[in-house]
């Protein structure tokens, strides 16, 4: 079988420098039961894989929005798992949940900068699922700091592996290591060998692309033992779901203009979302299958998609907000885009004159303004191909859990 690859590789240069299956279905609506309840309802063949529990699994970046996911569904969905360990620079306090069921679940607190803190976690763990990550494209953190935790944090986390013995590395990538790039070439439900200039400037993609060519340059790179570590990287696009910060920001904004927002995008412009539960799941089945189809998936790069609808950005989140009572003002841009341009860069102006006082970091700044007003979407099936990947959740499904999701915050805030 011949290696897939190619176009959209994500391997082209960052002009500026570092500065610069087996499926089954989910046990629905138990939470955090489902492995309890299994335990004490045993489905057919589950007695076999409740004695191949065997497993140690690690997730960096486990209290985040998709490794909070990534977690409950490896406790729910991976019979084999015998310890998880979650590493996070800062622990959940949900964690202690999780600690009484039949896995054995180890919060590590670290930073994926330091070598060997990371070692001393990754030390025994068969598989790495790395999904730490400084996700900031609002000027929050300087590039330097961007640079440190996802390139270094993640040689870190390769050196780890090949020094301790572990061989199987899942790795979180973007689909912003391909896209938009900064002449804003529409990327029109692309797949994985579609070809387009992957070029970058903003220190987030720069730093997702470099530490995915790092996580792609390992692949058979002998371990401790003198095994080969099999990698692979998945390319979420804009990630919605429960727990989805951005949302929050978007509902609240709304809430403050009197259940409105207005439109800036228009509707014509695609942009790439995925429901955070089918990331969880395609990461989860992965790292269960990189073992067995080691030749094949060892060194490639996934998108992560499913059934979400192809809209823009803001059309798209009024498909959860709607519902709680937000309008979407206009059927067209209400500003002129040189104007949007304008504020996005006054914002950068403020940005700088007000650091040494506040931090500004607004949503709106060129890179955001440009990344909402670039069509990238894909379409692809290899994930099925490679490894029998089905989304776990219908788009029905995602939209009504994400739904719910923001009524509770709404709840939480009155
Ligand atoms: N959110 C999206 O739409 C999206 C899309 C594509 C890819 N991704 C990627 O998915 C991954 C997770 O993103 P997310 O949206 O869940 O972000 P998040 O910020 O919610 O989660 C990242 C987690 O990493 C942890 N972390 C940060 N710095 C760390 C350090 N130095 N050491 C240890 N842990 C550290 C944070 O504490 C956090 O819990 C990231 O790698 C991101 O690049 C996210
Ligand atoms: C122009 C304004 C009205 C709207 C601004 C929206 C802006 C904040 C949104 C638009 C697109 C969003 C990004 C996109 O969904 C994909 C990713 C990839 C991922 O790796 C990190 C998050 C990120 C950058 C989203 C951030 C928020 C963006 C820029």
């Amino acid at each position: 079988m011949g290696r897939e690859g190619g176009g959209a590789s994500g391997r082209g240069p960052c002009v500026a420098g570092p500065g610069a299956c087996r499926r089954q279905p989910p046990v629905a609506g138990l939470g955090g039961l489902g492995p309890w309840l299994q335990c004490l309802f045993p489905q057919p063949g589950m007695a076999d894989s409740a004695q191949a529990q065997k497993l140690v699994y690690l997730v960096t970046g486990g209290c985040g929005f998709l490794g909070e996911h990534v977690v409950r569904m490896l406790l729910q969905q991976e019979p084999q798992l015998r310890e998880l360990r979650i590493f996070d620079l800062h622990l959940g306090p949900w964690l202690e949940e999780l600690k009484t069921g039949p896995v054995q679940v180890t919060a590590i607190q670290g930073d994926v900068t330091q070598a060997h803190e990371v070692a001393a976690a990754v030390a025994g763990a068969h598989v790495v699922i790395h999904t730490a990550g400084l996700v900031d494209v609002f000027g929050k953190t300087s590039p330097e700091t961007i640079h440190e935790v996802n390139v270094q944090g993640t040689r870190n986390v390769i050196e780890a592996c090949v020094q301790t013995g572990t061989r199987f590395l899942v790795y979180t990538s973007s689909m912003e290591v391909v896209g938009p790039n900064i002449k804003g070439q529409p990327f029109y439900r692309g797949n994985e060998n579609t070809p387009y200039e992957a070029v970058h400037r903003h220190p987030y993609p720069c730093s997702k692309a470099l530490a995915e060519q790092l996580v792609l340059e390992a692949n058979g790179r002998k371990v401790l033992g003198g095994l080969p570590l099999v990698t692979c990287a998945l390319r979420p696009t804009g990630i919605y779901g429960e727990g989805h910060q951005i949302m929050r920001d978007f509902y609240h904004q709304g809430l403050r203009l009197g259940g409105r927002l207005f439109r800036a995008i228009p509707a014509s412009v695609e942009h790439g979302r995925v429901y955070v539960g089918n990331v969880a799941w395609m990461h989860v089945l992965v790292a269960r299958e990189l073992e067995h189809r080691a030749a094949l998936m060892g060194g490639q790069v996934y998108f992560c998609y499913d059934n979400s609808p192809y809209k823009s950005y803001e059309d798209f989140n009024m498909e959860f907000l709607g519902p709680c009572g937000l309008r979407l003002v206009g059927t067209r841009p209400l500003l002129p885009y040189w104007l949007l341009l304008f504020l996005a860069a006054l914002n950068v102006l403020l940005q700088w004159l007000l650091r040494p006082l506040l931090l500004y970091a607004p949503l709106l700044n060129p890179y955001t303004l440009a990344m909402a007003n670039t069509t990238f979407t894909v379409s692809t099936d290899k994930a099925r191909r490679h490894f029998g990947y089905e989304p776990l959740f219908s788009w029905e499904e995602s939209r009504t859990r994400t739904i719910r999701w923001v009524q509770a915050v709404e709840g939480s805030a009155q």
